[in-house]
């Protein structure tokens, strides 16, 4: 199948807006997750949400440097968070490759700018670049993602539903025109 552009949805978020925690027990973004990473996102121009966080004690692997599972951790929530509110459709993870090109020490912010860059079927590609203490920093990790487009039923048979039930309270209220059956 073809490689498509990837077209935001009519009512994705406009550039400049602040996107919200998607789920507050999130590790990526949630705010009751207290050694998480708490990323934030805003859109960006085009096909493009600009995301940062900052590395804490919490996220070392070695002493005083980031754990590259704990990075690679903060680009699949970059990607998803520029899937999901750009296309405004349910989707997952499939595939998640990263290039560790720096160390990130503690105390860095991580400046991670990710792209949509095309679609095929079910398949969404997106790829993005992490930058140390600044937009236009040194690249410290790249990442390219394959996100796979599912039902909502994907969360229901094999997540918490009770958790998904309040998670779709959310979407009545700023999603109601989310594509759930893609
Ligand atoms: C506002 C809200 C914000 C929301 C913000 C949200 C941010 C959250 C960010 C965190 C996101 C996550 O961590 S998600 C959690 C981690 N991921 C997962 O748990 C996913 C586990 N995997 C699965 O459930 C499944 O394998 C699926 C759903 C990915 C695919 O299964 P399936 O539905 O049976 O579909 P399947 O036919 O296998 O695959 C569909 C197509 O994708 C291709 N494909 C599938 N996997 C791969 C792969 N690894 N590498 C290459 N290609 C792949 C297949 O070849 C096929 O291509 P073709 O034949 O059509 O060409």
């Amino acid at each position: 199948m073809e490689t498509e552009p990837a077209v935001p949805h009519h009512n994705a978020p406009a550039a400049g807006s602040k996107l919200g925690v998607h789920y507050a027990q999130c590790f990526g973004c949630g705010d009751e997750q207290e050694a998480g990473l708490h990323l934030q996102s805003t859109v960006g121009e085009g096909r493009t949400v600009h995301s940062q966080f900052t590395v804490t004690e919490a996220h070392q692997g070695a002493p005083g440097l980031a754990h590259g599972g704990l990075l690679a951790c903060a680009f699949d929530e970059a990607l998803g968070a520029t899937v999901g509110n750009l296309l405004r459709k349910p989707a997952v993870t499939g595939r998640l490759e990263t290039d560790f090109r720096r160390p990130v020490p503690v105390g860095s912010i991580l400046y991670i700018a990710a792209t949509l860059d095309g679609t095929a079927g079910r398949k969404i590609y997106v790829s993005a670049d992490g930058r140390l203490d600044a937009e236009d920093g040194p690249i410290a990790v790249r990442a390219r993602g394959l996100f796979v487009m599912v039902g909502l039923e994907h969360f229901t048979t094999h997540g918490d539903p009770e958790a998904l039930e309040k998670f779709r309270e959310a979407a009545r209220n700023n999603r109601e025109d989310w594509n759930i059956n893609p």
